[in-house]
Order: C-alpha cells, then structure tokens, then sequence
C-alpha cells in the first residue's frame, strides 16, 4: 500500500489556461437531498463550486430549493421529482455525483434507477452516501461508466458483504476489482483503491467526525474529476486536499465543520497548484 504525499497535489491541480471558459471546467450535476437531509446534498454542491466545477446543478427536494440558492447560489436547481428534466441534465453531464442525502424511500430508489438507467460510458460517476446503501440492499445493476463510489466503512459492509472487522486490503480488494470501480474507503485513515494501486491517506482529524464531511469530500471529488484528465490523480487530490484542510483548521478547533473546509478550499487548491 502506497502512502499518499503532498506531492500528488501540483501533479494534479494544474494552470488554468487563459483562454479557458465554465465548459472546460465540467459540467456537473449532483442528485439527493430530500426533504430531511437537504443539508447534504447542498454541502455537496456548495464543495463542488468551490473546488472549481464549471456548471453545477442540483438536482434535489423543491423544499431545498431556497436554501441551495442562499448557501450556494451559482448552483443551478432542479426538481427531483421532474423525472424528465433530470434524464436530460445527465445526459448533457460530464459528471454525476448521486447519494448525498437521497435516502432510501420508494422515491429515492425511483430517482436512483432512473439516473443509472441514463448514465453513458464516458461519464465519471460518484456514488455516495444512500446510494451505496441502495444499490447494496436492492442489487440494483450498476451502469457502465467511470465509476468512483465513496463508503463509509459501514456502507463498505454494506455494499462488499465484509464485516468492518474483516475490511482488509486483501479482501476489499477482492470487491473492488468486481466493482470495476475506484473505491475511497472513508475512515478515520482512509484507503483509496484504484484499478491498479491502493494508497492510504496519512491525514485526517477525529475534528472531522461531524455529519456532512463525508458529504463535502463527496462533492469535492466530483469537483476535482470534473476539472483534471487523470481521474485517479483527481480522486487521490481530492481526499488528500479535504483532510490536510480539516488538519490545517484543528490546529486552532476543537471540532471542524464541513463548511468551513468548503471555503477553504480555492485558497488550498491555489498555494498547491502545478507551479
Ligand atoms: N445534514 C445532512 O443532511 C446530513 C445527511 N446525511 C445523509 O444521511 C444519509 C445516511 O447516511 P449516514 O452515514 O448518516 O447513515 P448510515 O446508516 O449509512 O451510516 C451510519 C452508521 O454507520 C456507522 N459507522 C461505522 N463505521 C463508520 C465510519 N467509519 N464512518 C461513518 N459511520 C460509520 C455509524 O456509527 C452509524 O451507525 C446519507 O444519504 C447521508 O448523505 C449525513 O451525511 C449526515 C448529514
Ligand atoms: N476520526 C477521524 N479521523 C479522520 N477522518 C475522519 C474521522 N472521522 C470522520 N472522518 C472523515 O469524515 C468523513 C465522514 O464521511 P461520512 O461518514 O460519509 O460523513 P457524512 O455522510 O455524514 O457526510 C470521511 O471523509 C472520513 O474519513
Ligand atoms: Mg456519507
């Protein structure tokens, strides 16, 4: 297992060229929130925005339609529930980030086989929070795309069938060459597994466990593969750059909130970019 260095930050995070436009950056839509965890679904967005996406839309519950503008208003908003228009924002998409705040009603399940239904090859996937959980307790069929699922260690339990006890290297390995996937298995030192490699994550902060980390880093990966080629190298700046945040806010906070690593991150991502 490779342990992961600042280094992979300025191979990642490159020059903007000057001649560049919101379309070079991505497009990208991100679908959950429902009308309890609306939260989620817009730290996601709002972690999006921040890294650098160049279009973002949200596809969530009309009752988070208000508070998304406020919190984050270059995110466009879309209804959930208009089936239609979310077809067409993911086929217009470069990246999909799916599960923060979804939940697991009849209604979420609906939105989530729809959206896989639509994804194409070439999209790069994030899935995340309820997601995981659905697609594990429905086996549902997971679509053909660059796929990059971000689990907790009880989701990890969930969708692989390993007891967290059991979640070794050897054995999530096992799982993750069947995903065809990258799979960043989120804990207090978390691994990422790529098609080829596994790295694991020096940073990290018990500072950290507060509801909507795991909701923000959802975002930022979407952020961060929306804007750079190499989409490994994205996923693994992309938790590199959340934890060394959170660690950069302990040094002075008991506890750090996901939205404060948010605003932090276009000034990160500046002082460590390709130079
Ligand atoms: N403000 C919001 O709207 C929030 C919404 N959330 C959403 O709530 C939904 C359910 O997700 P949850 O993760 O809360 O619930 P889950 O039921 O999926 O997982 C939480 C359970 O897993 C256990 N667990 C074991 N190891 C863990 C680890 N390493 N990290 C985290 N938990 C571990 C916890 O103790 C807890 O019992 C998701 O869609 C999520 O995005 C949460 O992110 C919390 C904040
Ligand atoms: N003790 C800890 N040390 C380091 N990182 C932590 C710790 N606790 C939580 N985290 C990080 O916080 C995030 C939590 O993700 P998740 O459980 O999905 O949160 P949520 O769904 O509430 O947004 C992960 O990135 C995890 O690595
Ligand atoms: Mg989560």
């Amino acid at each position: 297992m490779e342990t992961l260095t600042a280094a992979i930050l300025p191979q990642t995070i490159r020059q903007r060229p000057a001649d560049s436009h919101k379309g070079t950056y991505g497009r990208i839509v991100l679908i959950g929130g429902n009308d309890n965890f609306g939260g989620a679904i817009i730290m996601a967005s709002a972690a999006a925005v921040y890294s650098g996406a160049g279009l973002v839309t949200t596809v969530t519950a009309k009752s988070n339609q208000t508070s998304l503008h406020d919190r984050v208003p270059e995110a466009i908003f879309a209804d959930i529930t208009d089936v239609s228009l979310m077809v067409s924002l993911i086929t217009a998409a470069d990246t999909i980030v799916i599960g923060p705040g979804l939940g697991t009603t009849n209604q979420s399940r609906a939105t989530l086989t729809t959206a896989f239904e639509n994804i194409q090859a070439d999209q790069r996937v994030i899935i995340d929070g309820s997601a995981i959980t659905l697609v594990a307790t429905d086996q549902l069929s997971l679509p053909t795309a660059h796929l990059i699922f971000t689990p907790h260690q009880m989701e990890w339990q969930r969708l692989s069938g390993i007891a967290i006890a059991d979640q070794t290297p050897q054995r999530n390995r096992q799982v993750v060459d069947e995903l065809h996937g990258i799979v960043v298995l989120k804990s207090h030192h978390t691994e990422i597994y790529t098609a080829t490699e596994t790295y694991r994550n020096p940073l990290g902060t018990p500072a950290q466990a507060t509801g909507g980390m795991g909701d923000t880093l959802a975002g930022m990966v979407g952020g961060f593969v929306a804007q750079f080629a190499n989409e490994s190298q994205a996923v693994l700046a992309a938790v590199y750059s959340h934890s060394a945040i959170a660690e950069e806010l302990a040094t002075s906070q008991y506890v750090v909130l996901p939205h404060q690593i948010i605003t932090e991150i276009p000034r990160f991502m500046k002082t460590h970019s390709e130079k």
